[in-house]
């Protein structure tokens, strides 16, 4: 609801109140009405304030009313109202004015913000456009290229941003509805007619023609295929080049393409599991909601390479003191002289002062002694795993938290080596750690609900998307990318090329395919694991059985890539050719080519014509086939947490909601079709026989997420 109070004698307060952020649900919406209305007409105000209650604003429409059957007066009549309303409306923005919140604002004649307010039209990552007039008041207001940089990016503005160009008329230090209740005063009874932003011509933007090509070029290229950053470019471009009721039809156009795609469902999906992923649960009953976290004042990194760096950062820059262990001296050496780099680089970029230096460095374990918890970042290997923990469980504090950065290995066992299991979790961190947003928290049988609260929580501190899940080998993530990567390597086998695959994938609207993805991170990672794990024959031997390692279809090309020394860019050779050691930019390379002709002709396979569709159906069914084995098996609790991990640490396109919810929109049915076509052909790939939840979801015609 809106309330409506008259103060300072001739002052109309419309305060919106509709927790937790003010969204414009239908019954906030009549509420404005109504107190607009009021407000108008009661002879004894002179000037109308509007804000909103527990220091935030507004956070726009009401996301969760967007599946449905909207009822209430429509956003735009109610903002039109605002805007030819013949008293002063002055808007004071605290906390944020977001999406429908901040066209709300620009109805308004002014807007007063506090110096710690947000604002900014962040419709394009629900996909979605700023369809209450935001895109024809914004570039009427600042311009066009800065409006459309706002509208195309929906990034949030500082107020101090917001009054630099021209969004706010003033910034307040002080208590911002007193501000713009004195100011609305200072205005009463002078003219409105320069105030209403819809009556302002849109400033000329030289070049319109090449300035909005480039534009569109541009976010044709960084949208991957998502809709909704194209549609906003051609709505600023209608408030350029149209007058604004031409251009608010135009908007309203474009709108209505956008609402109802895939794309916006998967988007608004995303932005609810995002947040869902907090409100974690264990299969031992642990809960987000009566785990209690341990405090955490002093966290210690052992291993200083590239993760534990990483790591070190992104734990110094939450404020913590840091104690960062590397026994290598020349190592800890040049890890000091990274992390300081990239603290000052971090500040550099988000233009605040260099985090101070709480970060205390060792050659010796023993330095960890006082720690609240430790995470163990040294190299990838059981044994030495083993090593730190008996070690830490023996050093550390009674009561510290002991958490692993795996990215596989088996977190209970590591337990075991401890006094204390329960006290240990894996926080399995991406690379880089201090920038990816991905962490996943990783319990075993004995972690105890403390410890999976405490390393959430100082995940959360961290800035990161945090997703409690089960002990696995590869654990979510991972896990599901074995089989992905696998049908990639067969399809190579079976004719397709690297940049068949990787130009499918990359369609899709991942940032890269997996073969650069492969040459990117190096292939000797998964090489070192295959050969642990006993897959690796070294040479070539031929023939179909020379292909069944373990009882199922394996293929060896990564391993013989690798014995060529081909790692990827870091040789400057692997699926790819690079013009150097290091390079990242990747050319075709015909060697490869040949290669797989020759490999090809050894085993006695016969190249076929591979198309995209297959491509993709054979990798990302596979994948989420995987997916729904670990819900089966409780390792993740829920379809969101998977989606989050996806589009959080592996790139999967946001527009396409997660693998889980793309599977949704595809219809389980069809994927289970196809992965039992695929099967048929291929009974070798157990990856592609469809599990058993799969087949009882169809069955059963259930769905697995409610929005579809
Ligand atoms: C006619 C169509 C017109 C469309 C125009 C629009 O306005 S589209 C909406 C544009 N607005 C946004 O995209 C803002 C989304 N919200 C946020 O960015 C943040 O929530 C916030 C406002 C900056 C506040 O952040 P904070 O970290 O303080 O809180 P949470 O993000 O955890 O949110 C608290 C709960 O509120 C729910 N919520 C937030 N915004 C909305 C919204 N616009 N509609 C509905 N619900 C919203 C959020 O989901 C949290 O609840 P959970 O139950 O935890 O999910």
């Amino acid at each position: 609801m809106a309330q409506f109070s008259l103060v300072s004698a001739s002052v109309g307060l419309i305060t919106l109140q509709n927790p937790p952020v003010n969204a414009l649900s239908a019954v906030l919406r009549q509420g404005i009405v109504d107190a607009v209305e009021k407000a108008l007409c009661d002879p004894k105000v002179k000037s109308v304030v509007i804000c909103g209650q527990n220091g935030i604003f507004c956070g726009g429409a009401d996301i969760r009313e967007f599946g449905t059957n909207m009822r209430g007066p429509p956003l735009i009549p109610m903002i039109h109202a605002i805007e030819s309303a013949n008293k002063p409306m002055v808007a004071a923005i605290e906390g944020s004015a977001l999406g429908g919140g901040l066209e709300l604002a620009l109805g308004c004649h002014y807007r007063i913000a506090h110096s710690q307010a947000r604002l900014g039209l962040p419709e394009v990552t629900l996909g979605l456009l700023p369809a209450a007039g935001g895109s024809q008041r914004l570039p009427r207001l600042i311009g066009v290229p800065a409006a459309l940089n706002l509208i195309t990016t929906g990034r949030h503005v500082t107020a101090a941003e917001a009054l630099q160009l021209g969004i706010v008329d003033q910034v307040t230090d002080h208590n911002t509805v007193d501000a713009a209740v004195k100011f609305s005063q200072s205005v009463a009874g002078q003219s409105l007619d320069g105030r209403r932003i819809s009556t302002y011509p849109c400033p000329v933007q030289p070049n319109l023609d090449a300035f909005f090509e480039e534009a569109m070029l541009k976010v044709r290229q960084s949208a991957r295929g998502a809709i909704a950053p194209v549609a906003c470019v051609q709505a600023v471009r209608a408030a350029a080049t149209l007058p604004y009721a031409q251009g608010m039809k135009r908007e309203k156009e474009l709108m209505a393409t956008l609402f109802t795609s895939g794309q916006a469902r998967a988007l608004q999906y995303c932005f609810f599991a995002q947040r869902a992923v907090g409100r974690w649960s264990t299969p031992s009953g642990g809960r987000w909601d009566t785990s209690k976290p341990r405090p955490v004042h002093t966290a210690a990194v052992i291993g200083l390479g590239t993760m534990g760096r990483g790591i070190t950062v992104a734990l110094a820059q939450t404020g913590l003191s840091v104690v960062a262990v590397e026994t290598q001296v020349k190592q800890l050496t040049e890890a000091k002289q990274a992390v300081s780099g990239m603290l000052e680089r971090g500040a550099t970029r988000r233009g605040a002062a260099p985090t101070p230096d709480r970060i205390t460095y060792s050659e010796n374990i023993q330095a960890v002694a006082g720690a609240d918890l430790v995470i163990e970042a040294v190299f990838e290997d059981m044994a030495l795993k083993e090593k730190v923990f008996r070690q830490l469980s023996d050093v550390c504090k009674p009561g510290a938290l002991l958490c692993t950065n795996t990215s596989a290995l088996d977190i209970d066992h590591l337990a075991s080596q401890t006094r204390n299991p329960e006290l240990v979790v894996g926080m399995h961190f991406f690379a880089p750690a201090h920038v990816m947003k991905l962490l996943e928290v990783v319990y075993g049988p004995r972690s105890s609900s403390q410890a999976v609260a405490t390393a959430m929580q100082l995940g959360k501190k961290m800035g990161k998307i945090s997703v409690a899940v089960g002990n696995c080998r590869g654990f979510v993530g991972n896990r599901m990318l074995k089989p992905y990567l696998e049908q990639a390597f067969f399809l190579l086998e079976e004719g397709a090329t690297p940049e068949l695959v990787d130009r499918a994938l990359e369609d899709f609207g991942f940032p890269m395919g997996v073969f650069k993805v492969s040459d990117l991170s190096g292939l000797d990672v998964g090489w070192r694991v295959r050969k642990a794990d006993g897959m690796v024959e070294s040479g070539l031997s031929t023939g179909p059985s020379a292909r069944i390692r373990q009882g199922r279809r394996y293929s060896p090309l990564g391993d013989l890539l690798c014995e060529q020394g081909r790692f990827g860019q870091k040789t400057g050779r692997g699926w790819y050719l690079y013009d150097k050691p290091g390079g990242r930019v990747s050319k075709s390379d015909p060697w490869l080519h040949s290669f797989l002709e020759e490999y090809r002709v050894q085993q006695g396979l016969v190249a076929r014509r591979v198309d995209q569709q297959e491509v993709l159906e054979r990798c990302l069914f596979a994948l989420i086939n995987e997916g729904f084995q670990i819900l089966e098996e409780g390792i993740a609790a829920g379809p969101e947490d998977i989606d989050a991990i996806y589009v959080f640490g592996y790139g999967w396109p946001r527009h396409r909601g997660g693998p889980m919810f793309y599977a949704g929109m595809v219809g389980l049915a069809k994927v289970m079709e196809r992965l039992d076509h695929y099967h048929q052909a291929h009974p070798d790939e157990p990856s592609l026989q469809p599990c058993s939840l799969l087949r009882r979801l169809v069955a059963s015609g259930k769905k697995l997420h409610s929005q579809l």
